[in-house]
């Protein structure tokens, strides 16, 4: 196998190259360079540069590289643009993944892991979320996300593609201090942000049906989901491996944002007590995932813990800022 990772550059998907060519299997980059950083890549991991809605481009690199299999994680990612800016998420996020699947479906491609989304949940009043909890998505980019999953498993049958969707939940921390988020878009980020800054971390809402009243999160260290696509590349190429597979990637573990902002000020020292504010619009009050079925399906299941994602996400900030 030759596994394309679209989106290679960039934090999941660099630690997904790290993971895949660290296991022997061999792997090709593709990103746009628009938040992916080549220095992520290991250094004999070739990097094209261009987008995943090019069928030119693609068509070309299929054939340059041999690609048996993709691994698709190049999309917009950020809830709030994509209420903003829904035709773009849908156009990107949905469209290119239509042309992304038309140039696989022509190079005769068989296998696909999607990048999806808890997101396809919504707000689900469950202790649980499992892979048969209804999809109900409360914003755009969780649209796109459920929609592509429609479009992967129906090209994928269509077209003979054997198909893995995986359901991120929350993910953070870094395999090393060079390959972390540089974004500051979720709540580990946007905590040291305020810190680094001299300012208490925020919470938004303290006043939901939860047990300290803070949103409740299944947070997954980059690393473990990283091992979770190889996981699923390996089952995808298997002998006989057909049809698709759809998994929750968390651990299956509540952390209230309380606890979470407790764990940082115990490893970034000298944190401010964090100010409640109001609810953010569109949270959930608790969103965990139900790991069993990817322990059973993937023989894969997380193994690191918060700490380790709160240190090694600390570890990355103070060597980017
Ligand atoms: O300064 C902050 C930042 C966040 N939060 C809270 O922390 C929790 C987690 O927030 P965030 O890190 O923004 O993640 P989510 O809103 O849960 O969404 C993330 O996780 C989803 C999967 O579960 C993905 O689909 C989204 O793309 C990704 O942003 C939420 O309750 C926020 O209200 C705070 O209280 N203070």
């Amino acid at each position: 196998m030759t596994w394309l990772i679209t989106g290679g550059a960039g934090y999941i998907g660099a630690h997904v190259a790290h993971a895949m060519s660290g296991a022997g299997e061999r792997v090709v980059a593709l990103d746009d360079l628009s938040a992916g950083i080549p220095a992520r890549l290991p250094a004999h991991v070739p990097l094209v540069e261009g987008s995943a809605l090019d069928s030119a481009l693609l068509e070309g690199v299929f054939a340059e590289h041999a690609v048996t299999g993709v691994v698709h994680l190049a999309a917009h990612k950020q809830v709030a643009g994509s209420v903003t800016d829904p035709t773009l998420y849908y156009r990107e996020n949905v469209g290119g993944l239509a042309t992304l699947l038309e140039a696989v479906a022509g190079a005769g491609i068989g296998r696909f892991v999607f990048s999806s989304s808890a997101a396809v949940y919504g707000a689900p009043d469950v202790d649980l979320i499992t892979e048969d909890t209804p999809c109900a998505p409360v914003n755009p980019y969780g649209e796109t996300k459920l929609a592509g999953e429609w479009l992967v498993r129906a090209a994928g049958r269509a077209h003979g593609i054997a198909t893995a969707c995986l359901r991120y939940f929350n993910v953070a921390g870094a395999a090393v201090p060079g390959l972390a988020d540089r974004g500051v878009f979720n709540v580990v980020p946007m905590v040291f942000d305020r810190l680094s800054r001299g300012e208490a971390p925020r919470i938004f809402g303290a006043d939901y049906p939860t047990p300290d009243g803070t949103c409740v999160r299944d947070y997954i260290h980059v690393a473990d989901l990283a091992e979770a696509h190889l996981a699923a590349a390996r089952r995808l190429a298997a002998p006989g491996a057909a049809g698709d597979l759809t998994v929750n990637i968390g651990r299956g573990e509540g952390v209230s944002v309380r606890e979470l902002v407790t764990l940082i000020g115990e490893v970034a020292g000298g944190a401010l007590p964090a100010v409640v504010e109001g609810r953010r619009p569109g949270d959930a009050p608790r969103a965990v995932a139900s790991a069993a079925l990817a322990e059973r399906e993937l023989g894969w299941t997380a193994r690191r813990g918060v700490r380790e994602m709160v240190e090694s996400a600390w570890a990355g900030w103070r060597s980017g800022n």
